[in-house]
């Protein structure tokens, strides 16, 4: 299966641009950002200062872009009498079977790679889950270029190359049988090519940055690399038709779990992450609690370590609880799913304190028995409401 993961064509037109999305304009909202230190002023000529938006600032941005886009496919989905969950839009898309297949294809590595949450999709719609699964595979291939068993021989080039290939996805052009799905997919829910090219460059900063020096640095790289699957899978996922809450409010949940997952996976794997050269930990934070990188490599806990840690593991657990403000929001079928992924990470966390703070050499991890007890307990916060 990872065989078929890792072929990438690289044979394709070498002159795809970066475009980040993120225009000059300063957009001005009524979010207050409370995970950055605050807004930091940038001299352009010594007549004009000009305020620097911070990283929350312009990932909100595109927060607000895809809330937007859903709200209008909600409109027009109430003037044709649509039902997204009975009758899904159809596609251009001809060959149904070759379809099916695809599809079929998609939760095969679905299964092969993430057996809980297949697991937590089988509650989703026929529809809603087919899709979800075309988007997890595009990820886990992309995450594969940087992180899989090639990674030494990816490029920037090369990843021009799958950016390119995600354009002619979402325009009709599939190259092979899981971009046929995902091609499918987004032209049948309002998913938005911008998280997907945002997670490209999040594997772009990855080749050429191994240190964050504060906290606005690491949380853009965990908008591109995770923040981004959040803003992806809402559209699918769908907000159910009785929320009072604004849709801003959902994507901006939905960024949060993607966040708090990352950062969860970046104090899991310090140990892992050093042995390869990288320091994901702000280094200003890291300078402040009187630490350094050599503490790090040479991988020895301490008081200064486990109060440092008891620093990030709060800001990890914050996330986790703006995301979960917005789960209950989704339709009551995804809720299931989103509810386990969101407890099963969280875990992780405990388990890292569990390990008395040592993520060098001891890996963080929830045990079967306690991933077993989640399923029922993510099932009864989904319909019920509570923590069963
Ligand atoms: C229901 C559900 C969880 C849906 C998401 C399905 C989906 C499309 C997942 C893709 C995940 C993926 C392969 C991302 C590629 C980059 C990556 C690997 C990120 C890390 C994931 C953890 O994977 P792992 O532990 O295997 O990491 P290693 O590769 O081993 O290092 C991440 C930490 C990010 C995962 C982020 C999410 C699953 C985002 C979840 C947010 C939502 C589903 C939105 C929910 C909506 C609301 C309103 C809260
Ligand atoms: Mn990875």
């Amino acid at each position: 299966m990872a065989g078929v993961l890792l072929w990438v064509n690289c044979g394709l037109k070498e002159n795809a641009i970066s475009l980040m999305g993120f225009g000059g304009k300063s957009v001005r909202t009524q979010r207050r950002f409370r995970h950055c230190s605050g807004i930091s002023f940038a001299s352009f000529s010594s007549a004009i200062v000009e305020p620097t938006r911070s990283s929350e600032e312009r990932v909100y941005e595109v927060v607000l872009k895809q809330a937007a886009l859903v709200k209008e496919q909600r409109r027009d989905v109430k003037k044709r009498g649509l039902n997204l969950d009975n009758k899904p839009i159809e596609s251009d898309f001809t060959n149904e079977e070759l379809l099916n297949s695809a599809y079929d294809r998609c939760g095969d590595v679905c299964a092969e790679y993430a057996k809980t949450f297949y697991l937590g999709t089988q509650l989703m719609t026929q529809e809603r889950r087919k899709a979800i699964w075309a988007i997890y595979v595009w990820c886990r291939r992309t995450d594969e270029l940087v992180d899989g068993p090639n990674a030494s021989h990816i490029t920037p080039k090369a990843l021009d190359r799958w950016e390119q290939r995600l354009t002619d996805v979402f325009e009709g052009r599939p190259y092979d049988m899981y971009d046929a799905a995902l091609s499918d997919t987004v032209t049948k829910y309002p998913v938005d090519i911008q998280p997907f090219k945002d997670m490209i460059e999040g594997m772009r900063l990855d080749l050429r940055k191994s240190r964050y020096n504060n906290f606005d640095e690491l949380y853009l790289y965990c908008y591109y690399v995770a923040g981004t699957v959040g803003l992806m899978s809402v559209p699918v996922m769908g907000i159910s038709p009785q929320t009072k809450a604004s849709t801003e409010s959902i994507y901006n949940a939905a960024l949060a779990l993607g966040i708090a997952n990352q950062l969860t996976n970046i104090l899991r794997d310090v140990g892992e992450d050093a042995r390869r050269g990288r320091v994901y930990l702000p280094q200003d934070e890291l300078a402040k609690a009187g630490l350094s990188d050599d503490d790090i490599f040479r991988g020895k806990v301490t008081d200064k370590w486990r109060n440092f840690m008891k620093g990030q593991i709060k800001r990890a657990r914050m996330f986790f609880d703006e995301a979960e403000m917005g789960v209950s929001e989704l339709s009551s079928a995804s809720r299931w799913p989103v509810w386990a992924s969101l407890l099963l990470y969280r875990q992780i966390l405990d388990s890292i304190e569990a390990n008395d703070y040592n993520n060098f050499t001891k890996r963080a991890y929830v045990g079967k028995a306690k991933k077993l007890l989640t399923l029922p307990v993510a099932f009864g916060v989904a319909f019920f409401g509570h923590k069963t």
